[in-house]
C-alpha cells in the first residue's frame, strides 16, 4: 500500500470511486484467455505478449494504440505462418502504467527528488510538484485503459484485423525495409491462400472467424490498492476476477513467497505471470508454483524468464528442468528486454538488438533440450519510429538514440526491430517444427 501520498484520505476517496467503477474485463474474457494458454501449455500455440513498457497519459492517442495493434498483429501473421500454430495475443496496453524503480530516489547534480513511478502515480518532470503522487492520476490512468480497450475491440471486432487487410497493415514506416518486403511477400502469400479459400467456399461470411482477432490486455499487478479495488466477485462461478485486464503477472522485484503481491495473485482467477529472474533457484520457484498454481491448472500460471544474453543459458535449464520433472503445467515464456539493460556512453538507458535476440534464441536452444515448449516472447516494444534500442537492420547507434527517445521509462524495440525479430522467432520455430509438435 503506497503511503506517501500527501493526502492519503483522497486517496481512499479515488480508491472507492474505482470500487464502483465498472470492469475493464470481463471474467468470461479472461477465462477465455487461459483456455487459449492451454494450448500454448500444451504446445499446440504460442504467446505474443508485448506494447510500452510505460503506457503514459502524453503518448495517448489513437495512431499510437493503432500502431501497436498492427504491430502485434503483423508479427502474429509471421509466427503463425511459420509455426503453424495459432497466436496467442496479448497487449501491454490500457492498464500498464506503473512502474518499480530500482531506486527511489533520482538525483541530478545537487538535487534529489523522488523517483519518476508511472503516470498513474506521479510526473515524469524533475520538479518537486511534478513528483509528488496525485491520486487523480489514478482516474485518470482508468479512463486512458477504458478508451484504449475500447478502441482495440473496435480495430479487433470492426474490420480492421480481418486478415483479407494485410496489404493495408504493411503501411506505415516500417514496409520500406527488408523486413517490410520480407512481410509484404508473406502477405502475398496469405492473399493468395485465402483467394483459394475463398473458392472453395471458406468466406468470412461462412467463417466469421477469417475476419476478426483475438485481443487480450495486460499489466504488472504492481499496485495492489488499484488491483484490489478493481476486483470483483464473478456471480456465475463465485470466483474472483481482477478485471484490471485479462491477465497480470508479478514483477521480479515483488515475487516474495510471503509477499503481499503473491497473497493477492492467489486470491484471482485471472491467468497470471510471474518474471524469473537470474538469482531464481528451483528451490524459490517450486513453491511459488504451488502457491499461485495449487490444482495445476494448464493456461493459469506463464513463467516469463528474463535472464540476460550472457545468463540465460546458465539460469534457465536448472528451472525449465525442475518444472518439468515435477510435472508442473505451466507455459514458458522469455522476456528478452530486462537482463539486457545498459547504460549508453550518451547517458540512455538503452537494450542491444543482438543481445535481445540472443536471449531469445539461448532460450529456444535451452527448451528444446530439455523437452519443454518454448511458449512465447514478452516483449517492450511500439509501432512508432523510435530510436531506443540499439542496432536492427536499420543499425540505430549510440548517436541516434536522441533523436526520437520518447519512452517513460525502458527502451522498446521499434516496429522494424520488433518485426525483424518476429521473423528471426519465425525460423527458428520453423526449423523446431517437428520437434516441437511431437514434443507437445
Ligand atoms: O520496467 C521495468 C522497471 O521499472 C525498470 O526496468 C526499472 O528501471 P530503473 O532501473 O531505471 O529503475
Ligand atoms: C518491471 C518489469 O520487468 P521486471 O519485473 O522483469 O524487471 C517490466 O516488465 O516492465
Ligand atoms: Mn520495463
Amino acid at each position: 500500500m503506497p503511503t506517501d501520498y500527501p493526502d492519503m484520505a483522497a486517496l481512499e476517496r479515488v480508491e472507492d470511486e474505482l470500487r464502483a467503477m465498472p470492469p475493464l474485463v470481463f471474467a468470461g474474457e479472461a477465462r477465455n484467455l487461459k483456455d487459449r494458454l492451454a494450448q500454448v501449455e500444451a504446445g499446440n500455440a504460442f504467446l505474443l505478449q508485448g506494447g510500452d513498457c510505460a503506457e503514459s497519459f502524453k503518448e495517448f492517442s489513437t495512431d499510437n494504440i493503432r500502431d501497436t495493434l498492427r504491430l502485434i498483429l503483423q508479427m502474429a501473421v509471421v509466427l503463425t505462418f511459420a509455426g503453424r500454430k495459432p497466436v496467442v495475443k496479448v497487449g501491454r496496453i490500457a492498464g500498464q502504467f506503473a512502474k518499480p524503480r530500482s531506486s527511489a530516489i533520482e538525483q541530478i547534480g545537487e538535487v534529489e527528488l523522488p523517483s519518476y513511478r508511472g503516470d498513474i502515480i506521479n510526473g515524469m518532470g524533475f520538479t518537486p510538484e511534478e513528483r509528488l503522487p496525485d491520486p487523480q492520476r489514478l482516474l485518470k490512468a482508468y479512463h486512458q485503459s477504458s478508451a484504449t480497450l475500447n478502441l482495440l475491440r473496435a480495430f479487433a471486432g470492426g474490420g480492421y484485423a480481418d486478415l483479407y487487410n494485410i496489404h493495408r497493415w504493411t503501411l506505415g514506416f516500417a514496409a520500406e525495409n527488408a523486413y517490410g518486403a520480407k512481410y509484404r511477400d508473406l502477405a502475398d502469400k496469405i492473399s493468395e491462400a485465402l483467394a483459394f479459400m475463398a473458392a472453395v467456399g471458406v468466406t468470412p461470411e461462412t467463417h466469421p472467424d477469417l475476419s476478426r482477432v483475438e485481443i487480450f490486455t495486460s499489466h504488472e499487478a504492481l499496485l495492489l490498492n488499484v488491483e484490489s479495488a478493481m476486483t470483483r466477485l464473478d456471480g456465475a462461478t463465485g470466483e474472483w476476477f481482477d478485471t484490471s485486464a485479462h491477465m497480470l503477472w508479478i514483477g521480479e522485484r515483488t515475487r516474495q513467497l510471503d509477499g503481499a503481491h503473491v497473497d493477492f495473485m492467489k486470491g484471482i482467477s485471472n491467468p497470471i505471470g510471474v518474471k524469473c529472474g537470474p538469482t531464481m533457484e528451483p528451490d524459490d520457484l517450486l513453491p511459488l508454483i504451488d502457491a499461485l498454481n495449487p490444482d495445476n491448472i494448464p493456461g493459469r500460471l506463464t513463467l516469463i524468464g528474463r535472464f540476460g544474453a550472457d545468463k540465460v543459458g546458465d539460469r534457465l535449464p536448472a528451472l525449465m528442468a525442475a518444472t518439468k520433472a515435477e510435472g508442473k503445467r505451466v507455459i514458458w515464456s522469455i522476456d528478452p528486454m530486462h537482463g539486457n539493460t545498459l547504460k549508453a556512453s550518451t547517458g540512455f538507458k538503452t537494450r542491444p538488438f543482438d543481445r535481445i535476440l540472443g536471449e531469445v534464441r539461448s532460450f529456444i536452444d535451452v527448451a528444446e533440450a530439455e523437452g519443454v515448449h518454448p511458449g512465447g516472447v514478452h516483449l517492450e516494444m511500439t509501432g512508432q519510429n523510435v530510436t531506443e534500442c540499439l542496432g536492427g537492420a536499420q543499425a540505430v547507434t549510440e548517436d541516434d538514440l536522441s533523436s526520437r527517445y520518447h519512452t517513460h521509462c525502458d527502451p522498446r524495440l521499434n516496429a522494424d526491430q520488433a518485426l525483424e525479430l518476429a521473423f528471426l522467432v519465425a525460423e527458428r520455430l520453423k526449423s523446431g517444427r517437428v520437434e516441437t509438435s511431437e514434443a507437445a
